[in-house]
């Protein structure tokens, strides 16, 4: 395990702010995780150095950056860029078999606890020719594989359980990936069940592929398909051509994207905690740099929050000259009669996908029952979400039971607690959330956030003081 993946564990919880008046500010969100590890694999698969402005800086894309080098790419930050102030990261694209650069020496790719490391790499490994090992966290040991490895295994490439290197066939973390000669590509089918991140894993790789990849779904519904959207879309940005027209089945053409300058847009999921914590108190919430089109899940939000009861305007930014992509996007929470916050339910949520811990946090502050639907796959997330929501839940006095396909939140939170993070990023940030509301509330390993955004604790303590002290 590299220093890199070694995130600090504090020796005491975090307490988390209480919100004495209802949260008012404008928050700069950083980057987006599933945006950035798209880019940066982009770029280090073009035909020729690539330019990211503003990337996430996370451990999540510092996993992303630190394996690519690994497997040959060249990596230069750029503090300032272009004199805009903001930093970027300059990439190198890294050998692949195809070139022929001959036999490389066989290299280790640490994945963290990150799922675009672990689902979205060992096709692009195996495209470089190498022996690649994989491993991570021990909670990412866990966490399924097998319909990218099956995969994988169906288009040619060896890949081995480093435990029982006499023919065991691995699912999990740790395994090895090894293709002599690269991967030619052709049709497979998987299972993408599990999560989406099966199906962009093998997209991103296959326009380096000489026949292209033909990609069929065979099990129940693909979850979160938007982030499978969103990795269409970054390929045609780069003129890789796909074909989705067949629900389910996706053709990309061989071809090496292009070389190309992109800058990323904030986090809309990450945005989440922030714009619920103005539903949460009856606040109000700015997000300067809101994309008005986005393939992100986060543009939900916009929909969401008016189901339990908030108000969300846009306001148009200006830009010299030319009409911009981008607003500030504010959320006005509910008051009742007396003043007092007011989260209303919407009854049902479907599909929420990583927005469901956030959701979740909303729903536990509300009167009414929330329930959970479609959300299955997240027992296969950083922790299984599902268990952990209904855990913490519980332990924050609400009344909470697993379902079949999710969860159902029964009455609000009644009490205090020290919430565990299991790791999770999201876990921590609901038991922000219900923080606001709930004193009491002290968060087990804050530090965890860092997967996505290692300033969450800095700038939610800012929001919430910067609220108690101007009302
Ligand atoms: O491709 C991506 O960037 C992601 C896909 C989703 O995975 P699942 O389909 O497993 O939920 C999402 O939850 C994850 O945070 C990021
Ligand atoms: C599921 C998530 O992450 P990952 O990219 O590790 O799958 C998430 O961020 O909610």
């Amino acid at each position: 395990m590299t220093s890199e993946s070694a995130a600090p564990v504090p020796p005491n919880p975090w307490p988390s702010p209480r919100a004495g008046a209802p949260v008012r500010g404008r928050v700069l969100v950083p980057a987006s995780k599933s945006l950035t590890n798209r880019h940066l694999l982009l770029a280090a698969l073009a035909d020729g150095p690539s330019t990211v402005v503003n990337p996430l800086d996370s451990r999540d894309s510092r996993l992303m950056l630190q394996a690519l080098r690994a497997l040959g790419a060249r990596v230069e930050h750029i503090e300032d860029w272009e004199d805009t102030g903001e930093p970027a990261v300059r990439i190198t694209p890294l050998p692949v078999a195809e070139d022929g650069p001959g036999e490389l020496p066989a290299v280790s790719i640490d994945c963290g606890l990150a799922g675009t490391v672990m689902r979205f790499l060992p096709p692009v490994a195996a495209l470089t020719g190498r022996m690649v090992d994989f491993d991570g966290d021990p909670e990412a040991r866990i966490r399924p594989m097998a319909a990218v490895l099956d995969g994988l295994s169906a288009l040619g490439v060896r890949i081995e359980d480093p435990a029982a290197p006499d023919g065991g066939f691995p699912d999990t973390l740790p395994f090895t990936v090894h293709a002599q000669g690269g991967v030619r590509g052709g049709e497979i089918a998987v299972d993408a069940s599990g999560s989406s991140q099966f199906v962009s894993g093998l997209l991103l790789a296959a326009p380096l592929m000489p026949e292209g990849l033909t990609l069929r779904h065979t099990g129940a519904q693909v979850p979160s398909l938007e982030h499978v959207a969103m990795t269409v879309q970054v390929l045609r940005e780069v003129g890789v051509v796909v074909d989705d027209s067949v629900a389910g089945r996706w053709r990309v053409s061989p071809g090496r994207p292009r070389a190309f300058t992109v800058r990323v847009e904030p986090d809309l999921s990450n945005a989440g905690p922030f714009l619920a914590a103005a539903a949460a108190t009856g606040g109000e919430v700015s997000v300067p740099g809101w994309p008005v089109e986005s393939t992100q899940i986060g543009r939900r939000w916009q929909q969401l929050l008016p189901q339990f009861g908030a108000e969300v305007m846009t306001t148009p930014e200006t830009t010299a000259g030319s009409s911009s992509q981008t607003v500030t996007l504010t959320v006005r929470g509910a008051r009742d009669e007396q003043g007092h916050p007011r989260v209303l339910s919407p009854g049902t949520v479907d599909g929420t996908a990583e927005l469901t811990p956030t959701v979740a946090a909303l729903a536990a502050l509300a009167q009414d029952p929330t329930t959970f639907t479609s959300v299955a796959h997240l027992r296969g997330h950083e922790t299984d979400r599902i268990a952990a929501l209904v855990t913490e839940l519980r332990r924050l006095g609400a009344e909470a039971e697993e379902t079949q396909d999710g969860l159902r939140i029964l009455s609000p939170v009644t009490q205090g607690a020290t919430v565990r993070s299991y790791a999770d990023h999201r876990m921590a940030t609901f038991a922000a959330v219900i923080g606001l509301r709930q004193s009491g509330v002290e968060i087990e390993d804050i530090a965890c956030t860092a997967k996505t955004m290692p300033t969450f604790a800095q700038l939610w303590s800012e929001l919430v003081a910067q609220s108690a002290e101007t009302h």
